[in-house]
């Protein structure tokens, strides 16, 4: 790679290495490879160096794949890099960018993150309404789990874990809490998993737009699925708008309607200009966002949790440990315990390091020329931060594919630490994830890397069903 780079400084140019691009197709034919493309990203830097180029289509990209480059972009640079690419995908899931996370930098993004930011930041700490959904869905987990192991049953988790994430989710947003078998809450587990399955997956049609005018039955079933949500969402926001009252606050829609709606009350002051254009699809778009980006995230994680705990007893025993000294058992984990729980903040992050579940982020675009490193940069250049090859670079991480929790502890064992510059699991800066501010969703709660399906044997600790007898 070192040899590479001479080369292209001998000859004066100072882009990035590229891969090879043929006209219309890019470099599609050098991405051709049974490895995942975060996989795939960080191999190519034993070719082409930490960060080089390549073209998607007749876009031109840059990979990143070292912690120095990734803060240049994410932080030194943010707002230089702040912008995010349209594509077909995204754009019919977000009316054409009126969400947070795909919608482009401009003064309307700045004020829309601001006020949800604001509103998320008021179901977090302090407030216990979250908590209590989150405790009430761990509690019925536990009795799915509970009950499959009075009978001996495997169970495939995931259903579970993605119906109580949503729940969560649902009651932040709307204030409401779903039954199983609750119509209304299968129709969103259904056209959820529709718009996971079809959007930003880079498929071919996000690559050449002009794909579209053909037949394409993912394009039919992402459009089905969003018109479907969109129906539902605007019924909640219907709802919302004939209840509301400045004076209570039930969920994310009321503290969004509130929001705008005293920004544009407020006419003299900077932030009413700013909140010229964000419209009711703005605040819907955002309830959008938060399921898509909640959900998926969050539920991934903790599949990720439970596998790694499967190959790892030790862990898991060492968790549970001090869960019995810390907590005990005679009433729930709290968010406040958090601090006293060293070993399993130390595993979440171990978590999120090795298999961080937005591996790539989510592309940034240049919003003018510039330059990272020592390389120029065109305006509308997308930039992919490889996380993946950030969190297991072998020069920031001893034997990086071995999970071991111990490594973001302290060397007493007791206090936690953040060993390495090169972690970013919620990225940085500022399109860094709105979801990181809310303590109680980002540590049980995954564009989302996902472990292989499994089903879960559930035994009751000897102490558990010690206790459960006595409740009884
Ligand atoms: C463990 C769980 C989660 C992880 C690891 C995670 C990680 C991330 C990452 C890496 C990004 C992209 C940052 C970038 O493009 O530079 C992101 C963006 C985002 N996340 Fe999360 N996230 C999680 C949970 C959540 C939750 C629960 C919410 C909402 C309540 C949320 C809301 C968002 C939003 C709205 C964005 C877009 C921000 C923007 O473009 O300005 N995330 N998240």
């Amino acid at each position: 790679a070192l040899q590479f780079k001479f080369r292209m400084s001998a000859h004066g140019s100072r882009e990035p290495p590229h891969l090879p691009a043929l006209p219309l197709i890019g470099s599609l034919l050098s991405l051709q490879s049974e490895l995942q493309p975060h996989v795939l990203f960080k191999e190519l830097q034993v070719k082409y160096g930490q960060t080089y180029s390549l073209m998607m289509g007749s876009h031109s990209v840059i990979v990143v794949n070292h912690h120095v480059h990734a803060k240049e972009v994410l932080l030194k640079k943010g707002k230089t890099f702040a912008g995010r690419p349209r594509t077909v995908t995204t754009d019919i899931l977000t009316k054409d960018g009126k969400d947070i996370a795909f919608g482009d930098y401009s003064a309307t993004w700045k004020f829309h993150r601001k006020i949800v930011h604001a509103a998320l930041c008021m179901f977090g700490e302090g407030s216990a309404s979250i908590e209590k959904t989150i405790c009430a869905e761990a509690q019925s987990l536990c009795s799915v789990l509970s009950e499959a192991a009075d009978v001996g049953l495997a169970l495939d988790l995931s259903p579970e874990l993605t119906r109580a994430v949503t729940n969560v989710i649902c009651s932040l947003c709307f204030n409401s809490s779903y039954c199983r078998g609750d119509s209304e809450f299968e129709n969103m587990l259904q056209y959820s998993q529709g718009i996971v399955d079809t959007v930003a997956k880079d498929s071919l049609v996000d690559i050449f737009p002009w794909l579209q005018i053909f037949p394409n039955a993912d394009l039919r079933l992402l459009k089905h699925c969003v018109s479907i949500r969109d129906k539902l969402l605007q019924k909640k926001f219907d709802e919302h708008k004939v209840n509301y009252s400045d004076h209570v606050q039930r969920d994310l829609i009321d503290a969004l309607l509130r929001a705008k709606r005293s920004a544009e009350n407020n006419n003299t002051s900077e932030i009413s200009a700013e909140s010229v254009g964000l419209s009711d699809d703005h605040i819907l778009m955002t309830v959008g966002d938060i399921f898509g980006a909640g959900v998926e995230t969050t539920t991934t994680v903790l599949k990720w949790a439970i596998t790694y705990l499967i190959h790892h007893p030790e862990v898991q025993r060492r968790i549970q440990d001090e869960l019995d000294r810390t907590v005990g058992d005679s009433r729930s984990p709290k968010l406040t315990d958090r601090g006293s729980l060293p070993y399993l903040e130390a595993t979440i992050r171990e978590l999120l390091r090795i298999r961080p579940v937005a591996p790539l982020l989510i592309p940034h675009v240049a919003l003018c020329d510039t330059s990272l490193g020592d390389f120029t940069v065109r305006k509308g250049t997308r930039v992919i931060i490889n996380l993946w090859a950030l969190h297991h670079d072998e020069k920031e991480w001893k034997n990086p594919e071995r999970f071991d929790p111990g490594r973001f502890l302290n060397s007493e064992g007791t206090g936690l630490t953040i060993p390495s510059p090169s972690y970013l699991p919620f990225g940085a800066g500022l399109r860094v994830c709105l979801g990181h501010d809310l303590p109680s969703l980002e540590g049980k709660f995954g564009v989302v890397l996902q472990p292989a399906k499994y089903k879960v044997n559930a035994t009751i600790r000897p102490d558990w069903a010690r206790h459960k007898c006595q409740a009884e």
